[in-house]
Formats: structure tokens, C-alpha cells, sequence
């Protein structure tokens, strides 16, 4: 049967990277999508911004919406202090699978609990089933239409805490122009926005990092 785009990019990270080595992991998957297929890593010059906004607040606890392929998974998990976790939230089940190889693949599974299912479902078993408290930062990066009611999800489930940072991709494009009307209006966070490109291309995007204020 073909082969899915992405069976492809974890394919040639398994040919091309070293194995326990993050960073080689991800400029395989940069080279391979920035010259062979594009995909929706967040790529390299945003993935820049996420590395600056980790190593800002080195959380505890982190959360990703959006996993895919896992790139930005390994990207923030290699940053991850010693006993810190990334809990990353996937809906597609293929997408789960090939994400689950390359984190396994890149060596920072101990650091990474990858869970599939919608977010929606999700967000309300952070406390109990996942042992989570509070999060210090959460990486949004999934369906763009459900940024605004998983940030309203994650407050009304005492998930954020004050200092608690949201990091959203795609602000531009696709674009997310209800959770940014949302979040800027919302007196409960500090917003700034980081003007960048889609990843592997010269199309202008943004991304909008967000201080819960409590
Ligand atoms: O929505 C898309 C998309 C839409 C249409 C075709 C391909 C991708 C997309 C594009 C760039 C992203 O960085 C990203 O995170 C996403 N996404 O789905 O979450
Ligand atoms: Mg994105």
C-alpha cells in the first residue's frame, strides 16, 4: 500500500538521523521537508521562538496540542530539565503511531507521555488520570478552530495557574482569528506576538505567546 507523507519523513529520519540524538532528528526532518515534501512541523525559525520561550520558563509540566509527527515534541523535550514531562495530545491515530517512533526514535520517551484522542476529551483527565496539577507551559498547535475552547478548557479545569505561558503557531496562517480577538481581549493575559514565516516557506505567520495572569 503507498506509503502516507508521513510514514515518508519518519522514514528518512530513521535513515538519516542517530538514533538518541534529538537534534540530528529534527534537521532531518527540516531537510526532508524543506527540500522533498512540505509538512506542518512548526519547522526551524519558529521552532527557534519555542526553544527561546522553553529555556524562558524550563517548565515542570508541559503541554502540547498537536503533536503529528513529533517534531515539536522532541524539540521541547530535549530543553526539558531532569524530571520535567511533556504530556503531547494527538487526535489522528496515524499521526500518533509515526509520532511514537520518532520520539522513541530521537531517545526522549522517558520525557514524553504521548496521549491519543481529542483534546476536548483530554484536557479534563490531565488531573486525574495524568497526575497533572498545574502546567507551566502549553504548546498550541492542533485544529486552529479549537484553539479558543481548549484555552477556555484548560482555565475552567484549573489547568493554567498564574505565570502559566500559552505558546499558539499559525496565527497567520492558517490563521486563528477568534482565538486571537479572544486572548487579546482577555484581561487575564498578557499577550506578545512573534512575526515569523510558515514553516518551509517565504509566507509571513506568527506566533502569540500568552502569560496567564491568574
Ligand atoms: O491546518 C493546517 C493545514 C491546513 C491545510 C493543509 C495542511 C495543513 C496547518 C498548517 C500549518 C501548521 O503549522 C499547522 O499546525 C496546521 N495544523 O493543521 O495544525
Ligand atoms: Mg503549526
Amino acid at each position: 500500500m503507498n506509503q502516507s507523507k508521513e510514514q515518508r519523513i519518519l522514514n528518512f529520519v530513521l535513515q538519516n538521523a542517530v538514533r538518541g540524538d534529538p537534534c540530528s532528528v529534527i534537521d532531518a526532518i527540516d531537510t526532508y521537508c524543506s527540500q522533498k515534501e512540505w509538512a506542518m512541523n512548526v519547522g526551524n525559525e519558529k521552532g527557534l521562538i519555542l526553544d527561546k520561550t522553553v529555556e524562558e520558563i524550563n517548565p515542570s509540566v508541559a503541554l502540547e496540542l498537536g503533536t503529528y509527527c513529533g517534531y515539536s515534541a522532541v524539540r521541547i523535550a530535549r530543553l526539558l530539565k531532569a524530571g520535567a514531562r511533556l504530556l503531547t495530545v494527538e487526535f489522528n491515530p496515524e499521526f500518533a503511531a509515526i509520532a511514537k517512533q520518532m520520539i522513541e526514535f530521537a531517545g526522549v520517551q522517558d520525557k514524553v507521555t504521548l496521549i491519543e484522542g481529542p483534546s476536548e476529551e483530554i484536557i479534563p483527565q490531565l488531573k486525574k488520570k495524568y497526575e497533572v496539577d498545574t502546567l507551566d507551559f502549553v504548546f498550541v498547535d492542533h485544529w486552529k478552530d479549537r484553539y479558543t475552547p481548549d484555552t477556555i478548557l484548560l482555565q475552567e479545569c484549573s489547568l493554567l495557574r498564574k505565570g502559566s505561558v500559552l505558546l499558539a503557531d499559525n496565527i497567520i496562517v492558517p490563521g486563528a482569528p477568534e482565538f486571537v480577538n479572544y486572548i487579546r481581549n482577555n484581561p487575564r493575559f498578557q499577550c506578545t506576538n512573534y512575526p515569523s514565516h510558515l514553516e518551509y516557506m517565504k509566507v509571513q505567520d506568527a506566533m502569540e505567546k500568552a502569560v496567564f495572569l491568574g
